[in-house]
């Protein structure tokens, strides 16, 4: 049965019951069909506008077919320094494993509520398995329009285990297949750091735990008023991203202030983007770029990011190979659990997480 038909939300207690305690997520807000936006998911005007949207610019695609040409390496890194972001085709992650992917997200969201709840924060029986709404509710002063699980991964068996059996083997198999793309990224980046080979520590530094997350942005009644995803860089050493063909991510530009730029869903692309471990580890040569996701009026929307992370454990600050010509290191040592603690017990706030690393 359709919720509408069962229950009626009258104030703000009802919906945060509802969406968070339920397990309804902003899906179940959606699908009942409300007419307005809950006052709760009303963001700032600064927020939620974007004042100046550039529709000639757009960040690269990049053919990975010869990764390891000169002009496609120097093309990886020139946009990892002047963008953040680019786009891959020919990547060599089947086509077939990402539209797995993106059924078993449609497939995890389909559950009924009180399936999905079981890996809700307070349910769930590991910390490394999270169906969640909005990124901090408890320290937003507005949330914002989507639902999501993030796993972290520990082992096959771990997985077999924890993760939810509708989306699982689609999920790891999207994650085996991108290691490869992500060795041949990481081995381009880091060339042009002085980095010549990654032997197992830096491997370990670059690539030692990995997130994947699957989101989901219903449609929205007043998507003008709120936001799929607020500001905020990934504290990611990179991120694979796989998005569907409805579009509303958008990136920080370079022309000035407030500048923003779409991506567009390219069929059989992967996003690329550069978080805020490698900005650190580059010693900001590679830039982790601000990024949004609209909210949508009419159609629902998915996204896959995994994150390719240091492990909590690991100290990150400047690699001595990006400071060998003498360059001034510009952020210090930190402990990666650290940093991303203090990413996650806040709101999104744009740029803001790295000073947590600065000098
Ligand atoms: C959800 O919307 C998002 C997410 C993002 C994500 C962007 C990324 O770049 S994710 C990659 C992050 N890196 C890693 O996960 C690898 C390293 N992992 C760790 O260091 C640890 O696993 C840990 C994440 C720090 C968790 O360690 P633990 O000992 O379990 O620490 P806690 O004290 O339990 O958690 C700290 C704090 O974070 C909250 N939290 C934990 N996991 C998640 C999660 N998956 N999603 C959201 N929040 C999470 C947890 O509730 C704690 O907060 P409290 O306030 O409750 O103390 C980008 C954009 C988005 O919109
Ligand atoms: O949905 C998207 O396209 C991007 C999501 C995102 O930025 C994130 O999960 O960190
Ligand atoms: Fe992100």
């Amino acid at each position: 049965m359709a919720p509408s038909m069962c229950i009626s939300l009258n104030d703000t207690s009802d919906v945060t019951d509802f969406v968070i305690k339920q397990g309804h997520g902003v899906k179940g807000l959606s699908e009942m069909g409300i007419k307005s936006l809950p006052e709760q998911y009303i963001q700032p005007l600064e927020e939620r506008q974007m004042t100046k949207i550039e529709p000639q610019e757009s960040i690269p695609v990049i053919d990975m077919a010869k990764w390891d040409d000169t002009q496609v390496a120097n093309s990886i890194c020139d946009a990892a320094e002047k963008w953040g972001f680019f786009q891959v085709v020919n990547h060599g992650v089947p086509l077939q494993v990402l539209d797995n992917v993106k059924k078993a997200t449609y497939d995890f969201f389909g559950l009924p509520a009180e399936e999905k709840i079981k890996y809700s924060k307070e349910n769930s029986s590991s910390n490394n398995v999270r169906f969640g709404t909005s990124f901090t509710p408890h320290a937003e002063k507005a949330l914002e329009w989507k639902d999501y699980l993030s796993l972290f991964y520990v082992s096959e068996d771990e997985a077999a285990a924890l993760w939810p059996s509708v989306c699982k083997d689609e999920i790891l198999e999207y994650m085996k297949s991108s290691k490869l793309l992500i060795n041949h990224l990481l081995q381009v980046l880091m060339k042009r750091l002085n980095v010549n080979e990654i032997d197992e520590t830096k491997q370990s530094l670059l690539t030692g735990s990995v997130r994947t997350n699957i989101n989901y942005y219903p449609i929205c009644p007043n998507p003008e008023l709120t936001v799929g995803v607020g500001r905020h860089s990934d504290v990611s050493t990179l991120t694979v991203l796989l998005q569907d063909n409805v579009g509303g991510l958008y990136v920080r530009g370079n022309e000035g202030q407030d500048s923003w730029i779409h991506v567009p869903p390219i069929d059989g692309a992967i996003v690329i983007n550069i978080g805020d471990a490698l900005q650190i580890m580059s010693n900001g040569r590679y830039r982790s770029v601000e990024h949004r996701v609209t909210a949508n009026g009419s159609s629902n929307r998915i996204s896959v990011p995994i994150f390719v992370n240091p492990r909590p454990q690991d100290t990150i600050g400047p690699l001595p190979e990006a400071l060998a010509n003498g360059e001034k290191p510009i952020y210090k040592q930190v402990l990666y659990s650290d940093y991303v603690k203090h990413f996650f017990r806040k709101a999104h706030d744009g740029k803001n997480t790295v000073d947590f690393a600065k000098i």
